[in-house]
C-alpha cells in the first residue's frame, strides 16, 4: 500500500511539471530530476532543484548559486540532514552551523552548489537519532550507540551526487568538508575533487566530545586545537 501510494505521489509530481524532467539509472537505482524554483534566504537568492530516488520515493534538494560553466571548478558542500541542527537549533552537534556557513562561503564566493540529502542522523533515521542520543546520554559515544542499535556508524549513500551534479551541470567541485570519506564517495562516482576546503565551523562546549569522536573514530580532519 505505501509503494503504490509513493508511486502515486510521483507520478502527480512529474506530471505536473513534464518539460523539466530528467531521469538517470546506475546500477540498481533510478533517480529523477523533478523541478526547480526560486529561493530566496537570509544568505542570497538561491535556486531550489528537487530529485527523488525511485524506488525508495527519498527525496533530495540540492541550492543552487549563480553561474558557471561545465570546465569550472565549482564550490559545493554535500550536507546530510539533521533535523535537530539544521532546523531546530541543536548544538549537540556542528550540523547547523556548518549548513550556515556552507550557504554564506557560496554567495561570498560568487556562485556554488549545496546538495541537501535526507540522509538523517548519517542514514539511521530522525527517531533512531532520537534513541543514539538517549544512549549517548548515558555515556555511549555517536559510534557506540549506532553500533548498539545495531547500525554501522555511518549508514550514507552517495550515489545520487553524480546525478544531482550532472543535471546542474557540475564537473569539477572545492568541496566543504572535514569527512575524507565524503571526499573519495565522490571520487569513487568519477567527480573531479579538485581541493577540499575544511569547514571546521560551530565547535560548542556541547559538541566537543562527538567532534572528537568523529576525528578518532571515523576519520574526520579536525583542527585539534579547536577541540581543546
Ligand atoms: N547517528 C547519528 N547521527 C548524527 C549524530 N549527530 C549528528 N548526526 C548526523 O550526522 C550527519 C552529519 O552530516 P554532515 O555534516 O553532512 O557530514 P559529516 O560526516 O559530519 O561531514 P562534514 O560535515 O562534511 O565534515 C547528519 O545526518 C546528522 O543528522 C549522532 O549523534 N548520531
Amino acid at each position: 500500500m505505501a509503494a503504490l501510494l509513493r508511486q502515486v505521489r510521483r507520478s502527480l509530481i512529474i506530471r505536473n511539471d513534464l518539460c523539466n524532467t530528467r531521469t538517470m539509472t546506475d546500477a540498481d537505482t533510478a533517480f529523477d530530476y523533478v523541478s526547480s524554483a526560486k529561493l530566496p534566504t537570509r544568505f542570497g537568492e538561491f535556486r531550489i532543484h528537487g530529485f527523488v530516488e525511485e524506488d525508495s520515493g527519498q527525496e533530495h534538494v540540492a541550492l543552487s548559486y549563480g553561474n558557471w560553466t561545465v570546465d569550472d571548478e565549482v564550490l559545493i558542500r554535500i550536507h546530510s540532514e539533521c533535523l535537530t541542527g539544521d532546523a531546530l537549533f541543536s548544538t549537540r552537534c556542528d550540523c547547523g552551523f556548518q549548513l550556515e556557513k556552507a550557504l554564506q562561503n557560496i554567495v561570498e564566493h560568487g556562485s556554488g552548489v549545496l546538495l541537501y540529502l535526507r540522509q538523517e542522523g548519517r542514514g539511521i533515521g530522525l527517531l533512531n537519532k532520537v534513541r543514539a542520543y538517549h544512549l549517548q546520554d548515558n555515556g555511549m559515544d555517536t559510534v557506540e550507540a549506532n553500533e548498539h542499535l545495531g547500525f554501522d556508524a555511518d549508514m550514507r549513500d552517495y550515489r545520487i551526487c553524480r546525478f544531482m551534479l550532472e543535471t546542474l551541470g557540475v564537473k569539477r567541485v572545492s568541496l566543504m568538508t572535514n569527512n575524507p570519506r565524503k571526499r573519495q564517495a565522490l571520487t569513487d562516482l568519477g567527480i573531479d575533487v579538485v581541493k577540499r576546503i575544511p569547514i571546521d565551523h560551530g565547535v560548542t562546549e556541547h559538541n566537543k566530545g562527538y567532534l572528537r569522536t568523529k576525528t578518532e573514530k571515523l576519520g574526520h580532519d579536525f583542527d585539534p586545537h579547536l577541540l581543546k
